[in-house]
């Protein structure tokens, strides 16, 4: 047989939210509502192409541990509602000894290269210079997936964020100044964006690759109306954070939503969203090609601790709200040390959550209580990983360069090092340019499905039918003779 040489992945249209993915030696079918208890065992359907196009009723195979290439992919419409649940990761697992079909691939090949493709890079924005820092953190604390008030109480939500932004601006700002005067971000993610466009090209899959930033500029609604004028007709949404956060790639997909639900020609685009990728073989090894190299600058290197550092959330988000930010960070954590342990490097590692905001409870434990401990521990050499974001920001740059730096020091802590961020490792970009020709196949237009909000209306009507007839009966029941009596008797 003919093999196909990229992997795809397909909506298997039989079973909704499933999403099937066939590459060189397999194809798996995926169906998160088949999923077992256990938070990472998957039911995978596995078949031949022919028996997957009749029915979705093929062989049922419990998820192996072993982990390929990896995304979470959806059409843009089902994104949020389906990431809010407690663990809706929709994991691709690849295994071995499965069939394969290659007329399929090559017709996706050849799809592939007829439509315009877009891909849509999502990411937070910070401030390019001083005078920006308030206003983006207005727009940062306006955002109702930053500081989730009751609904009882979102008309505060404007008033509390100019009223928090002013507060903490000159803070930020003191951050934002000593590393030179503004965020990297935009440059960074620029040259992120050009650099995926180039290992797309590489691959002869020629995309148009845009930025929107959640908070500054470039915004969202920016990036959006160069895709119109650009006629984009296929889109592939990429956060460029790993793994999945409401706060993060919830919101820039709940903006996403908004912009295309009110947008005709916009909802008729194909879309597939990426909604998490810490799980990708790619991304693993480069963060492990990352570690090992720095490692190596210390005295010991099998002596120093590797200390992830990863942005934290309020606990209220992953207990309330089931961000499944958490989760994904452990087991990307435990991905990352599976490979460093699969070439030799063995050292000893701990996970702890930075750059709290405010009075509530974050994430635990933090990571300046735990340099303290690890100091008094007499834990004597430290490498630092952030995790949770793929370029350098105020957060590696001033956080952990500077402040933690000081604090590791002042505890005792004797050797220092931080791994840098990906930024735009060779490795790392080739892999988000797989990750985007795998999901390509999936994209489906808003137009093609209901909307959530024809859903809702659908409840509203069923639900208003249902009173009417439910009171209409009670009052011809309560008339009835048999329920007079019954009521006069129990009086
Ligand atoms: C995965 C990454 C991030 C999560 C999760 C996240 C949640 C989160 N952040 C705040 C508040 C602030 N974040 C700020 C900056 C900032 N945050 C992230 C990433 C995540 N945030 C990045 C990459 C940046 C830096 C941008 C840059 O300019 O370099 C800031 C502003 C800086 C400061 O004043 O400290 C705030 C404030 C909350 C409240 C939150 C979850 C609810
Ligand atoms: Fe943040």
């Amino acid at each position: 047989m003919d093999f196909s040489t990229s992997s795809r992945l397909l909506s298997c249209p039989k079973i909704p939210n499933s999403v099937h993915h066939y590459s060189t030696t397999n194809y798996f079918l995926l169906c998160p509502k088949l999923k077992t208890p256990k938070a990472n065992n998957y039911i995978i359907l596995e078949g031949r192409h022919n028996s997957l196009l009749s029915s979705c009723k093929a062989s049922v195979i419990q998820c192996s541990d072993s982990v390929d290439k990896c995304c979470n992919v959806t059409p843009l419409l089902s994104a949020n509602r389906r990431l809010r649940k407690p663990d809706p990761v929709g994991k691709i697992y690849n295994s071995a000894d499965v069939c394969t079909f290659t007329e399929t691939a090559s017709k996706s090949a050849s799809h592939v290269t007829e439509d315009r493709i877009g891909v849509l890079l999502l990411n937070l924005g910070g401030p390019d210079t001083l005078n920006d820092v308030q206003p983006f953190l207005y727009n940062l604390f306006a955002d109702p997936d930053i500081i989730r008030l009751p609904r009882l109480f979102r008309f505060l939500q404007r008033p509390l964020a100019q009223l928090i932004s002013v507060l903490r601006a000159p803070k930020s700002k003191e951050g934002y100044a000593s590393i030179g005067g503004g965020s990297p971000l935009r440059k960074i993610t620029d040259e992120q964006a050009d650099a995926l466009k180039m290992a797309l090209e590489a691959k002869d899959v020629p995309a148009n690759v845009y930025v929107a930033m959640r908070y500054w500029h470039p915004f969202t609604e920016e990036a959006v109306q160069q895709i119109k004028r650009d006629k984009i007709t296929k889109l592939v949404v990429l956060p460029l954070y790993p793994q999945y956060s409401i706060s993060t790639t919830g919101s820039s997909i709940r903006v996403l939503q908004s912009l295309f639900r009110e947008d005709m020609h916009l909802s008729g685009i194909p879309v597939a969203v990426i909604q998490s990728w810490y799980q990708r073989e790619g991304y693993i090894k480069s963060m492990a090609d990352l570690i090992e190299k720095e490692l190596q600058h210390f005295p010991i290197p099998e002596e120093a601790m590797i200390f992830f550092s990863a942005h934290g959330v309020p606990v209220s988000y992953i207990k309330n709200a089931g961000d499944p930010y958490k989760d994904q960070m452990e087991e990307c954590i435990s991905l990352i040390m599976q490979e460093l342990k699969s070439r030799g490097t063995n050292n000893v590692h701990t996970l702890a959550y930075q750059s709290r905001v405010g009075p509530v409870e974050w994430l635990k434990p933090y990571t300046d209580k735990v340099l303290v401990e690890l100091g008094q521990q007499g834990v004597k050499s430290l490498l630092a990983v952030p995790i949770s974001f793929v370029s350098e920001h105020i957060e590696t740059l001033e956080e952990i360069d500077m402040e933690y730096k000081e604090l590791a020091i002042e505890s005792g802590i004797e050797n220092w090092g931080r791994v840098p961020a990906l930024n735009c490792t060779s490795s790392f970009i080739t892999d988000l340019a797989d990750a985007v020709i795998e999901a390509l196949p999936s994209a489906v237009s808003m137009s093609s499905t209901s909307t959530s909000g024809d859903n809702e209306n659908d409840h509203v009507f069923e639900y208003a039918i249902k009173m009417l007839f439910g009171s209409v009966l009670a009052f011809f029941l309560l008339l009835s003779p048999k329920m007079k009596s019954a009521f006069r008797n129990r009086l």
